[in-house]
């Protein structure tokens, strides 16, 4: 006799909603139904939904993060389930000689390649960066000096067109039975004593469920934090993360297109060789800024929020893309910004995930924390959300991805307690999963400018 499926809803159809659904589905095991607030999936404010993500693969001091990475491009990336959203250009992961932490991640994610036999190169300052950057680029490109930052160069790595992976996903998801619907925001938790029965969306409608997965990315603190659901959270904490674009004009375009991704660890700044319409995506994987919302909790201020719109970043920001673009590619850097926009991480303390059974509740699992560098792992990070579902998490993350994880990792480590410690302390985030540059600060409305405000003046700053 065949056994009855668990229904399961999972709330955000971003890739950990999609990846999840995917993996559930092809088990057999389980009817899912995805909830998703956008009118339009994926949804354009989604932290998914992108020109591009750079797919690093085992660049990770966390060794089992890097096998991760690797297993992602080699078993899944590459195959024609992906329908080609994936590049392969390189990734040149630097970090400036005197910066600690980012020297330590480089020393410890190149010996990781190492170690799963990628032939990586180690660059050791500024000619050894553009001897290779050289051979990518026309004859006669001008290159910058890279900052004289050390690292290596990872051939195995590059970006995928990330808005357009998640599309492949859900259609794939459909495909395989699974319902998504847009337009349906999660307000409230339907409960009866530690079992929850499913969630509430607005207009009031009873979605019912076995299970209930959240997965609303940096949104996921503002809807625990709600009155219809009071769920609470271990620390984590929507940041957002400045993100430009620029366009190539077709000769710029050829001269450029087989450019690896650069990736500054030590002040998080990156860059993306063109996509195929020339368009050039730099970001900075920092710090980030705060928005509180009215009970303190901050949440994401997007380009579909009210006061978002104009998809303005702090000033600071697009000056400090600029001048990572000039120590890059300085002829480039004299050119306008198209676009830009502020994109949400749910940043948790250490940078690992938070996938996890709620302790409060028998059938409540939170599936978020990205910590801005989960899209790289799509294509299996919903394998690893169905082990923690079915109770058989994976022994090398189930500590690390756990409800309570910072808590026994003070304990542990220093024997402080929790209420002891500054939460934004950099040496807590050294663990492995992510290096992080600058300060976080609380958004400043009236330090936002949109490029288009500073078209005159915007090649000078
Ligand atoms: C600027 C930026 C750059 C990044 N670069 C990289 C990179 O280079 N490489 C990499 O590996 N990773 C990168 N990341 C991280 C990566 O994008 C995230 O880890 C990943 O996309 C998170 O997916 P998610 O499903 O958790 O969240 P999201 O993609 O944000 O999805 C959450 C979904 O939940 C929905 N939702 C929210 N609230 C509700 C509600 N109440 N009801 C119903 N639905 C709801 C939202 O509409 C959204 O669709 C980057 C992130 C950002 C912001």
């Amino acid at each position: 006799m065949s056994q009855s499926k668990t229904n399961v809803v999972i709330v955000g159809a971003g890739i950990y909603g999609m990846s999840t659904a995917l993996w559930m589905l092809k088990s057999g095991k389980y009817n899912v139904t995805i909830l998703d607030k956008c009118g339009i999936l994926p949804a354009p404010d989604a932290a998914s939904t992108d020109l591009n993500k750079i797919i690093r693969s085992a660049d990770y001091a966390d060794p089992s993060l890097a096998a991760l990475g690797l297993e992602a491009i080699d078993d899944h990336w590459r195959n024609p389930e992906w329908e080609n959203t994936y590049h392969e250009s390189g990734v040149m992961v630097l970090s400036g000689a005197g910066e600690k932490a980012g020297q330590e991640f480089v020393s410890k994610a190149y010996s990781n390649c190492k170690n799963l036999g990628i032939d990586v190169t180690l660059v050791n300052g500024s000619s050894d960066v553009k001897n290779i950057i050289k051979k990518k680029v026309a004859r006669g490109v001008p290159l910058g000096e890279f900052g004289g930052r050390e690292g290596y160069f990872n051939p195995i790595g590059g970006w995928a067109e990330s808005g357009r992976a998640l599309e492949v996903g859900l259609k794939k998801v459909r495909q395989l039975g699974g319902t998504i619907r847009s337009g349906a925001e999660v307000q409230g938790l339907l409960r009866n004593g530690r079992k929850v029965t499913g969630v509430e969306i607005k207009g009031g409608e009873q979605v019912k469920g076995d299970l209930v997965i959240v997965a609303a990315g940096a949104w996921t603190p503002a809807l625990c934090a709600q009155p219809g659901f009071s769920v609470r959270l271990p620390d984590v904490v929507a940041t957002g993360q400045s993100v430009g674009v620029i366009q190539l004009t077709p000769e710029e375009h050829k001269k450029y297109a087989n450019i690896p991704v650069v990736f500054n660890l030590d002040n998080g700044w990156y860059n993306f060789p063109p996509n195929a319409e020339g368009l050039m995506k730099l970001a900075i994987h920092g710090a980030g800024v705060l928005c509180p919302g009215d009970n303190g909790v901050s949440v994401p201020r997007t380009k579909l929020t009210p006061g978002g719109e104009s998809g303005a970043i702090p000033l600071t920001s697009l000056k400090g893309l600029r001048a990572g673009l000039r120590e890059v590619y300085p002829e480039l850097a004299k050119k306008d910004f198209l676009t830009t926009r502020l994109c949400w991480y749910c940043d948790t303390i250490t940078g690992d995930w938070l996938i996890d059974y709620h302790p409060d509740y028998d059938n409540l699992v939170i599936a978020s924390g990205d910590s801005g560098h989960a899209f790289k792992f799509t294509p299996v990070i919903g394998r690893e959300i169905l082990k923690v579902v079915e109770k058989n998490p994976s022994p090398e993350y189930s500590e690390k991805w756990s409800f309570d994880y910072v808590e026994k990792l003070l304990k542990r480590e220093s024997k402080k307690e929790l209420s002891d410690v500054d939460v934004e302390d950099p040496e807590l985030a050294k663990g492995g999963a992510d290096v992080r540059a600058g300060q976080r600060k609380v958004l400043d409305v009236n330090d936002l400018v949109r490029p288009q405000d500073l078209l005159a003046k915007q090649a000078k700053l």
